[in-house]
């Protein structure tokens, strides 16, 4: 029997095929999951003048000892700049947010005064800078505030709309294109015949693709007959997405046609099984620019090889890191030991405590869905991994749903 690829090896040999996407300026309100393709570079300091933290009193801090009386000479609200330098033994009515008059260096809060008039008594020193928000303190003008390959999270787009941007220069969503195979198959909402099964591959694939950037389209359901499945792999193709996905028709079969399909339409194929449970008859090839990934038919294995390898050329597409960051977190409960393959043990979070800890799913068909939904993400446990004991510490590499 041919040899299994390890996972890292398959995953490093996609990896080098991946060309970033071109780059194209979008609105920063687009720009949510988008990854940056160019710094980020403040067109102002922010904040862009000394402004007070507090509704009080702007004075100078030589003046600022208990018990002094100063003359209010004014307001200086937000928006709206004082019109003359403050003196010694003056203050100035100011507000949160309010450019500090000239002259004065620190602010007095309004509870920590007593009013009379004009006259605003000290009822608490005062130290230079207090409750001043330093111009530039932030960052400055012309400071690179966000590198390339950040993707762009909802606190990045208020920093950036705060250094005086309006746009962003992004990496281009992929396209992806996604088809299933199998005479078998039904759309949800149909009557079932004897002997067919619902099509949920793309329910699941669609929106996975969807969350990490791609722009995807679903060319349906090719039945089992080799010219047939050419004539729907040149449709998915004729767009030259960046990425082809395809499920079901990877094995061994006589009605799996997905290889000689593939090959049929000239395609170049990189390899075929790989050392990972569930997922081994995963196909990765080329047709011009476009990256074919052919996955197993079976749900769960389709779900897990399209987050262990074509989420990572997803991200690598769009200019980030493409490795996944694996959390080392305790078992609550014995894992038992592993075979040749690199096993995605599917397992819950468990966060009622405080402290996460991994609560495994020891159901391993490749067909469970209900197993799929109740499982935040899944254990990685390597090829001949020795059995672990509630409380050891492991490998587990979260979906982006985990934490909810
Ligand atoms: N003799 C061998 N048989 C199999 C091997 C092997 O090494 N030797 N490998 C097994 C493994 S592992 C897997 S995984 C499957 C992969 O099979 P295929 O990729 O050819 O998938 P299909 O046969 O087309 O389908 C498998 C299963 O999944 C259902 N399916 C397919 N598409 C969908 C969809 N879009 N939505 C829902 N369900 C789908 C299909 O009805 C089948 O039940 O091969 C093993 N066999
Ligand atoms: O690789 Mo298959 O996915 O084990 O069932």
């Amino acid at each position: 029997m041919q040899d299994l690829k390890p996972v890292d090896e398959a995953l490093a040999d996609i990896l080098k095929r991946v060309t970033p996407t071109a780059i194209e300026t979008i609105a920063l309100s687009d720009a949510l999951n988008r990854t940056l393709a160019e710094p980020v570079i403040a067109r102002t300091s922010q904040p862009p003048f000394n402004g007070s933290a507090m509704d009080g009193y702007a004075l100078k801090s030589a003046d600022g000892q208990s018990g002094t009386k100063l003359k209010n000479i004014g307001i200086a609200a937000a928006g709206t700049p004082f019109d003359r330098p403050l003196k010694s033994g003056e203050c100035a009515r100011i507000y949160t947010g309010g450019e500090l008059p000239e002259g004065a260096d620190s602010v007095i809060m309004q509870e920590k005064v007593t009013v009379e008039g004009d006259e605003v008594t000290l009822i608490d020193d005062v130290k230079e800078s207090q409750n001043v928000r330093l111009k530039g303190n932030d960052f400055a003008k012309d400071q690179t505030i966000l590198a390339p390959g950040k993707c762009l999270n909802p606190f990045d787009l208020s920093l950036i709309a705060a250094s005086g941007h309006g746009e962003v220069a992004a990496y281009q969503k992929p396209h992806l294109h996604l088809l299933a195979t199998g005479d078998e198959l039904v759309q949800p909402g149909q009557p079932l015949a004897p002997g067919q099964i619902y099509a949920s591959n793309g329910f699941g694939l669609t929106p996975l693709f969807a969350q990490a950037g791609a722009k995807v389209k679903d060319f349906g359901v090719a039945i089992d007959e080799q010219d047939k499945l050419e004539e729907k792999l040149r449709e998915a193709l004729k767009d030259e997405p960046e990425i082809l996905v395809t499920t079901g028709g990877a094995s061994v079969g006589d009605k799996d046609y997905m290889l000689p399909a593939l090959k049929a339409i000239g395609a170049e194929l990189d390899f075929w099984r790989i050392a990972v449970r569930p997922g081994k008859p995963l196909m990765f090839g080329r047709l011009g620019e476009t990256l074919i990934f052919g996955l197993p038919g079976n749900p769960v294995s389709a779900l897990v090889t399209a987050t262990v390898f074509v989420l990572p050329a997803l991200r690598a597409l769009t200019g980030q890191q493409p490795a996944a960051p694996l959390l080392t977190l305790p078992l609550i409960a014995d894992l038992p030991k592993n075979g040749p393959r690199q096993f995605y043990r599917r397992a819950r979070l468990i966060k009622d405590s405080g402290h996460l800890s991994v609560d495994p799913i020891l159901e391993t068909d490749s067909a469970h869905l209900s197993s799929m939904s109740l499982c935040d993400g899944f254990i990685v446990q390597p090829a001949f991994g020795d059995a672990q004991s509630s409380g050891n510490l492991i490998s587990f590499l979260p979906m982006p749903w985990a934490l909810r």
